[in-house]
């Protein structure tokens, strides 16, 4: 995915961010970081094609990224920020409805719904309400739908925000392995050991992007 020159913000509003050029790569987590509202969802926003670039490009595999159904058709998951569950369907049935939703069949659905709650440590939790969980366990059901998708880019905004230590590092750990089976990772965090785990940083600041690590 190839950022040119974008420009970003709401309605007529000042402009969130100015300039971004970065490109992010298959096999790689790169950490965009920053202090609140610096711009980070707002980029990872732009990654997902819900906000499209007031001026510059925004490319998957050279061609342009679209808006969100576009970019959903083409593999782009987000995790957002806060989850975007619906609290009345259990953990299982939030991640089977988003596998069939993107064109997977009954089957595949209940295979990697168990594979992903297993893997974020929510076997045991599959046939609970989303208002039944806790708010850690609420933000790893949201992980776990976000790799049952098997994305082409994983875009995961502030996804270890209410995770304790064990949780967090196991899902810093399955997003390399989101990688490392060729999938884009790009983490939005303003965790400095969650940063220090990608591959490379873009820090947000001032309304500009640059390298904290390139
Ligand atoms: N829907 C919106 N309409 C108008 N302004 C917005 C909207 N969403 C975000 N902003 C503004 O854009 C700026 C960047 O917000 P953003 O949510 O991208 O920051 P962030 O780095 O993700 O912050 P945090 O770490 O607190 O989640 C902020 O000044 C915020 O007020």
């Amino acid at each position: 995915m190839e950022l040119k020159s974008v420009d970003l913000g709401y309605a007529s509003g000042e402009p969130v961010l100015r300039g971004v050029t970065v490109t992010a790569r298959p096999g790689e987590v790169l950490a965009v970081t920053g202090t609140s509202g610096a711009g980070k969802t707002t980029l990872l926003n732009a990654m997902a094609g819900l906000l499209p670039p007031r001026s510059g490009t925004v490319t998957v595999d050279g061609s342009p990224l679209g808006g969100r159904d576009a970019a959903v058709g083409r593999g782009v998951v987000l995790i957002p920020q806060e989850n975007g569950l619906a609290a009345i369907l259990t953990a299982a049935e939030n991640v089977s409805v988003a596998v069939i939703a993107t064109g997977g069949s009954p089957a595949d659905a209940r295979r990697r719904t168990a594979d992903a709650l297993a893997a974020v440590g929510l076997a045991g939790q599959a046939n609970q309400l989303i208002e039944e969980l806790s708010g850690g366990q609420q933000q790893r059901a949201a992980i776990a739908r976000g790799l049952a998708l098997q994305g082409v880019v994983v875009l995961a905004d502030e996804v270890t925000s209410e995770l304790d230590a064990a949780n967090r590092q196991k899902v810093l750990e399955l997003l390399r392995a989101e990688a490392d089976r060729g999938a884009t990772v790009v983490l939005a965090t303003h965790d400095p050991e969650a940063a220090a785990s990608c591959d490379r940083e873009l820090h947000l600041a001032d309304g500009v992007a640059g390298w904290a690590r390139p």
